[in-house]
């Protein structure tokens, strides 16, 4: 059988020649330089560069993380949005603090995002929700997101219904779509370095200013 260890070691990380990264002279919010890392990555091409993994806990405090899309950053956070109804929408009813993680591989970076998650209300789900296409809408429209399946010709004949359902009412809006923004305490920008000099900057809020530091690799 083939030796996993082996193969997993011989795999190599943080190939090429990566970015410095000046910290002597860096935004005084994170917001700023995480919209700088942003359009580094996208100016690069890195593959998907708005999918971010998302933590939560559960009541009990157990941990649950997935891939989602960032939608829009501004002064305020990073906004993400899903259905109330799935996994992660009750845990979040539950317990509000939730962690965003961004790595882009090629470039060495990474960004970490801790802080609470706030719903943005009808109005804003609403038009969220308007802005997805046809099939993502009727997808959304059918909810039971995390809930089990039977097979998928239930899934095929629930899509085909609800893409008739959104064709001839334009409109029509799930209720259980939320927009969230995580407000964030601290957020963490980590620079990868071949010789393992990794530089970390981690901001945190301080009686509502952003206090830069760095940390040990
Ligand atoms: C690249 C990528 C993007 C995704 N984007 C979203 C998204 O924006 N919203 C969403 O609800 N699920 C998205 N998903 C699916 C989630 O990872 C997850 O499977 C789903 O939301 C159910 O999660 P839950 O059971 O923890 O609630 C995405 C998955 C991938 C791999």
């Amino acid at each position: 059988m083939e030796n996993v260890k082996v193969l997993l070691r011989n795999l190599k990380v943080l190939k090429g020649s990566l970015d410095d990264f000046n910290t002597n002279d860096v935004p005084e919010t994170p917001h700023e330089l995480f919209l700088e890392w942003l359009h580094i990555a996208i100016r690069n091409e890195v593959p998907e560069p708005h999918a971010m993994t998302i933590s939560t806990v559960d009541s009990e405090g157990n941990p649950d993380a997935r891939v989602l899309i960032l939608k829009n950053i501004d002064e305020n956070g990073w906004y993400f949005a899903t259905s109330a109804e799935s996994s992660k929408g009750k845990q979040i009813s539950e317990v509000a603090k939730v962690a965003l993680t961004f790595y882009w591989p090629a470039l060495g970076k990474q960004v970490r995002i801790r802080g609470t998650a706030i719903d943005m209300g009808r109005e804003r789900s609403a038009t969220d929700f308007l802005e997805r296409s046809e099939v993502a809408r009727a997808g959304a429209l059918i909810g039971k997101q995390s809930n089990s399946l039977l097979n998928r010709e239930i899934l095929d004949q629930a899509l085909i219904e609800k893409l008739e359902d959104v064709k001839e009412t334009p409109d029509l809006i799930y209720s259980q779509w939320k927009l969230y923004c995580v407000q964030a305490n601290q957020v963490e920008f980590w620079q990868g370095n071949v010789d393992r000099k990794h530089i970390r900057l981690k901001y945190r809020l301080h009686e509502n200013q952003w206090v830069p530091e760095l940390l040990w690799p």
